[in-house]
């Protein structure tokens, strides 16, 4: 499969029979909004059709519960650190369960390994990557000039111009980044002598490198906006641990906007995915992020979920219409698939997640079953249809066997349809919706 790369600008090429998979996971001081769902659905979406392509994936998250912004909060609302992380992890697990996404084969809180990114630490200390300050930790960017900044395309001389990093006096160069931070708010640690806590950075490379074993792992996900500072600094760890890359290809999605600007906490224009997924369920978000390719950005919009719950209501209503036909016809489900369409999907998935024309594939297969009277050609497409679906993680009642009993309810109604008896018929017609034949 072809994934285009952010630090090569290229396309590569997945072939090996396993892939080990990292992607960014939250920090865990509010709920998570429907921008935040896009690299978790990406992440699915992929590894759901390499699983489909039967290379075994190994995937692994972390939950960010040690951050600025939660001791912010912890401090905002007076709520203690653990208590408020406690309370937000729980929600996000709950959030992963409600997308029925491919789980993790390990999600590991950073507060859970902090001895491992000291250690992490303290081997680029030795080899002279990092520098001990009073403020901290910080990384020796002078030493990596050549390779810093390739991820983002970025020149160290105009970074040192441009940077956000705090400036503290103690740092050799203003990029360096903080690996460590000392301070005793919040949640803290003894390390050489002073309390203090990891950086982010420091917290998923460490991850990486640990549980993948020091190798070069094959897909690295997250949004754009964590190209640049986050992505870059967890590279160049990896690169002045390891003399590695940390990731053979590095996968970025691209912003979910509203009115066109990013959907961001700090913005105030988030929807809780919790309540979304109320509103409009599963179906339509994935609808939605498949909708467009997922590097470009996706414009939220009315008009767009109106579009979305149509889709979900077509798939439905040809699910329908197939039921009743089979009662009609006395057909049996069989189990044969169009080979011919698998290959277009296979090969539209194949190219970088072309996720739109598989949608068109979908409506192409939604509107020939509706029309198709050939028993065995409407079947074979509904059944690649059914697996399509199921690989790009959609939930729908795929199952077409009936109950005898409402089988017989169904042909009744008709009957009372046919002999005028409203009344009768409504009364069946109640059940049927229920049963999801109607
Ligand atoms: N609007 C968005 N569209 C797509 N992806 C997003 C969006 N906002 C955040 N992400 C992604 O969600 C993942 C989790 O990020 P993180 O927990 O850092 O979010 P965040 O930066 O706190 O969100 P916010 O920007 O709202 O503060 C990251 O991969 C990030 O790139
Ligand atoms: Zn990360």
């Amino acid at each position: 499969m072809k994934i285009f790369d952010t630090l090569s600008r290229k396309y590569k090429t997945i072939k090996n029979p396993q892939a080990n998979i990292y992607s960014c996971g939250p920090t865990i001081y509010d709920y998570i909004h429907i921008g935040n769902a896009r690299p978790i659905l990406l992440t699915d979406t992929l590894i759901k059709f390499l699983e489909f392509k039967k290379v075994k994936v190994n995937f692994l998250q972390n939950i960010t519960d040690i951050d600025d912004k939660i001791i912010s909060k912890s401090l905002e609302t007076n709520t203690p650190e653990i208590e408020l992380t406690n309370f937000f992890k729980k929600a996000y697990l709950k959030n992963l369960k409600e997308l029925k996404v491919r789980m993790p084969n390990q999600i590991v809180c950073i507060s859970d390994e902090i001895k491992l990114m000291q250690s992490f630490i303290d081997n680029l200390i030795i080899n002279q990557s990092a520098y001990e300050t009073k403020s901290g930790i910080y990384f020796n960017i002078n030493k990596f000039k050549s390779e810093y900044g390739k991820l983002s395309n970025i020149k160290v001389d105009d970074l040192i111009s441009k940077t956000a990093e705090d400036f503290f006096e103690d740092k050799n160069l203003k990029a360096d980044f903080s690996l460590w931070k000392t301070t005793n708010v919040g949640l803290n640690w003894d390390f050489h002598k002073q309390k203090g806590r990891p950086g982010w950075h420091t917290e998923c490379v460490t991850l990486i490198d640990n549980y993948f074993n020091h190798e070069t792992i094959d897909i690295h996900i997250g949004g754009i906006d964590l190209q640049f500072p986050h992505h870059e600094n967890e590279r160049i760890q990896f690169l002045a641990k390891n003399n590695k890359e940390l990731s053979y290809i590095w996968m970025h999605n691209g912003h979910l906007t509203v009115d066109n600007v990013k959907m961001s906490k700090s913005l105030n224009n988030t929807t809780h995915l919790k309540d979304f997924i109320q509103t409009y369920g599963v179906n339509v978000l994935r609808w939605l992020f498949q909708t467009t390719h997922y590097k470009q950005p996706i414009n939220i919009t009315d008009d767009l979920l109106k579009q979305g719950v149509k889709f979900e209501d077509k798939i439905n209503n040809c699910i329908k219409k197939l039921k009743q036909w089979l009662i009609i016809n006395e057909a049996k489900v069989e189990e044969q698939v169009d080979e011919h369409i698998l290959n277009k999907f296979d090969k539209y998935m194949n190219d970088d997640l072309n996720t739109p024309q598989v949608l068109m594939l979908i409506n192409f297969l939604i509107s020939n079953i509706n029309k198709e009277d050939n028993f065995k050609i409407k079947i074979l497409q509904f059944n690649t249809l059914k697996i399509i679906l199921q690989v790009l993680g959609f939930s729908f009642e795929f199952n077409l066997n009936v109950d005898d009993q409402i089988k017989m309810l169904y042909l009744k109604q008709k009957e009372h349809i046919l002999n005028k008896e409203f009344v009768e018929a409504d009364q069946i017609r109640a059940i049927l919706i229920k049963e999801g034949l109607l």
